[in-house]
């Protein structure tokens, strides 16, 4: 059997982090060697999770746990503030950084991907691990030819930190790629409650909704003359990132810099 893929899950005690060690377990070409949190320091994984997680305790030292446990893969589950050191200390050591947390600025997205080829690694940010989603955004993306004028509502539990969600702020970038920016609704248009339009991306409206009882969902919806299409996707639960995630621990191992948009390993 070939070695395995060892991945550090930072993040771990959260609702993705947990998800994501338990999905790396169960996965053969995979080893979980370590588990950072913000707390809990030397407590066991598997004591927290109720997860057969071996020997494995969690940490709160990052950099400590990528050079002990020798990974070769860091997921990152944390928060938008911060995920970008987490990044920046995985790429120092040569880790590759498999990054879910969303919330970063392209800009930093392109040093991220100087770094790693410059340290001769692979990595991947990807704001949606659900194949859903993915299809989402492409057929999206492919109706805005036809149909420009297009807003998003995206739904999402009421824990989030983020608006709009990284799965919206991608697509929009999709979209954006494949219409003129315009302007929608009436010019003379006037909000009597601020931010009613929702956010604009060059001419787009989003909208995001924070719900107890959601968990992740988006609709993008296009109108025409006389008509209107609504692409839709829900995440019922956080397994249905589990495929993807599982899939960018191994195909990051087989090129070098930074990959944003997991549709770039699939398509
Ligand atoms: N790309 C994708 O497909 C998906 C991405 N996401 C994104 O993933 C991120 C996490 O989401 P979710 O799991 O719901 O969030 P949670 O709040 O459930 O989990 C975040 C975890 O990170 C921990 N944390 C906070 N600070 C640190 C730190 N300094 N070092 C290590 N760990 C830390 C938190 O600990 P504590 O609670 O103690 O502060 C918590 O356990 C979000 O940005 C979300 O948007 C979510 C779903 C899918
Ligand atoms: O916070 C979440 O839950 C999610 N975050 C990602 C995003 O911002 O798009 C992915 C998914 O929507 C769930």
């Amino acid at each position: 059997m070939a070695e395995q893929i060892r991945v550090v899950v930072v993040g771990a005690k959260g609702r993705m982090g947990r998800e994501t060690v338990k999905a790396i377990i169960n996965d053969e070409a995979l080893a979980f060697v370590g588990a950072v949190d913000r707390t809990l320091d030397g407590v066991p994984v598997s004591q927290v999770l109720g997860l057969d997680a071996g020997e494995v305790q969690f940490s709160t030292d990052l950099e400590k746990t990528l050079l002990e446990t020798q990974a070769d893969v860091m997921v990152d589950f944390t928060t938008p503030a911060v995920m970008k050191g987490n990044i920046d200390k995985a790429i120092a050591l040569g880790v590759r950084p498999v990054v879910g947390t969303t919330g970063m600025t392209p800009e930093e997205i392109a040093a991220w991907d100087a770094a790693c080829k410059e340290r001769g690694i692979g990595g991947l940010i990807a704001p949606n691990f659900a194949i859903g989603a993915i299809l989402m955004m492409r057929f999206a993306a492919e109706a805005a030819k036809f149909l420009p004028h297009v807003e998003i509502i995206e739904m999402h539990h009421d824990q989030k930190l983020d608006a709009p969600s990284g799965t919206a702020i991608k697509t929009l970038e999709l979209i954006a790629q494949e219409r003129e920016k315009m302007g929608q609704g009436h010019p003379n248009e006037h909000e009597t409650i601020a931010g009613s339009r929702g956010g604009d991306y060059e001419g787009m409206r989003v909208h995001s909704v924070r719900l107890p009882g959601y968990v992740a969902h988006q609709q993008v919806i296009f109108g025409g003359l006389g008509q209107t299409l609504t692409i839709r996707h829900d995440s019922i639960n956080r397994e249905s990132f589990m495929p993807g995630v599982v899939l960018s621990c191994k195909e990051v191992m087989k090129y070098e810099g930074m990959v944003y948009g997991l549709e770039n390993l699939l398509f």
